[in-house]
C-alpha cells in the first residue's frame, strides 16, 4: 500500500564537528513531505536547508533521529543499501547539472539506467524528452546546450527512472529567469501530469511559488510553511525570518 508520505523526519539533529567548534546545522527537524507534491524548503543562509535535504536523501547522516524515504528507513541503512536505494528510488538534480561532457543529451539521460543495467522504457522516456522539449536536442553534447537545456537533460536524468522522489538542490541557481521559469514549470508539471514527488531547496520566492507547500527552516528548526504560496507570501515570511533575532524561539 502506498502511503501519502514519500519522506519524513523525525527528531532531525545534525552537528557538524565537535566541541566548541560544533554547529548544530539541524535541531530536532519533524517533517513529513507528502507524495505526489512539489515541496519547496527555504530559509535564511545557513539555516539547514542543504543539510536537511542531504538527509532526507541519503547523502549525509543524521547525528540522531530517523529518516524514512518511500517507507524505508534510510537513517540507519548500510552503505551498500543506501548506494542501491539512491540509484533505484531517489533522482537528483543539482545546481551545477553535473552532465558528462563527453556524452550526448540522450546518453546522459539513459546514464543512471545503463548503469543500473536496466532497461529503457521507451514510451516514459519518449514522454520525458518532450514534455522537457528536447526532443531535438538529444544529440547533443553538453557544451552545444544552453544552461537552461543542460538543466533540463538534468532533470530528465533524474526523472527517466521513475524515482519515488526527486531531490533538487538549487536547480534554478546558475539560470536567468526565462530558463529557471521552464525548469520550474516542468518540476511542477512533472508532478501535476507525471505524478512525481518532488523536494526542492531555493533561495528564491518566485521559485517557491511553483511549489505547492512551502517550508521555512531557521536555526536548523523547521519555524512555518505556507500552501498554495505566492511569491509575495513566501518574500513576506522570509522577511520575518531574517528580521528574528538570532536563537529567537
Ligand atoms: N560539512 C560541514 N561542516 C561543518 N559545518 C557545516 C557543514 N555543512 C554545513 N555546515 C554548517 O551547517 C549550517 C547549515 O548549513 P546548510 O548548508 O545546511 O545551510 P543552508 O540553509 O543550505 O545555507 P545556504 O542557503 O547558504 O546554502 C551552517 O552553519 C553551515 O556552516
Amino acid at each position: 500500500m502506498t502511503t501519502p508520505v514519500i519522506a519524513s523526519a523525525h527528531e532531525l539533529v545534525k552537528v557538524y564537528g565537535a566541541g566548541a567548534t560544533a554547529v548544530r546545522a539541524l535541531d530536532g527537524v519533524d517533517v513529513d513531505l507528502v507524495r505526489g507534491e512539489l515541496t519547496a524548503i527555504m530559509g535564511p543562509s545557513g539555516s539547514g536547508k542543504s543539510t536537511l535535504m542531504h538527509c532526507l536523501a541519503g547523502l549525509d547522516r543524521p547525528t540522531s533521529g530517523t529518516v524514512v524515504v518511500d517507507g524505508q528507513t534510510v537513517s540507519s541503512m548500510s552503505e551498500r543499501k543506501l548506494t542501491a536505494l539512491r540509484r533505484t528510488r531517489i533522482g537528483f538534480v543539482f545546481q551545477a547539472y553535473n552532465l558528462v561532457p563527453t556524452l550526448t543529451a540522450l546518453e546522459n539521460i539513459t546514464l543512471p539506467l545503463d548503469i543500473a543495467r536496466r532497461e529503457v522504457d521507451q514510451a516514459h522516456l519518449d514522454l520525458v524528452v518532450e514534455t522537457l522539449g528536447l526532443t531535438d536536442r538529444l544529440g547533443h553534447k553538453p557544451s552545444e546546450l544552453s544552461g537552461g537545456q543542460q538543466q533540463r537533460v538534468a532533470c530528465a536524468r533524474a526523472l527517466v527512472a521513475r524515482p519515488a522522489v526527486v531531490f533538487a538542490d538549487e536547480p534554478t541557481g546558475n539560470l536567468d529567469s526565462t530558463s529557471a521559469a521552464e525548469v520550474l514549470g516542468f518540476l511542477r508539471s512533472s508532478v501535476d501530469d507525471l505524478g512525481q514527488s518532488v523536494v526542492m531547496v531555493t533561495h528564491d520566492p518566485t521559485s517557491a511559488s511553483y511549489a505547492h507547500r512551502v517550508l521555512f527552516l531557521a536555526d536548523g528548526r523547521l519555524v512555518g510553511e505556507l500552501r498554495d504560496p505566492t511569491a509575495e507570501g513566501v518574500l513576506a515570511a522570509l522577511t520575518g525570518l531574517t528580521a528574528r533575532p538570532t536563537g529567537a524561539p
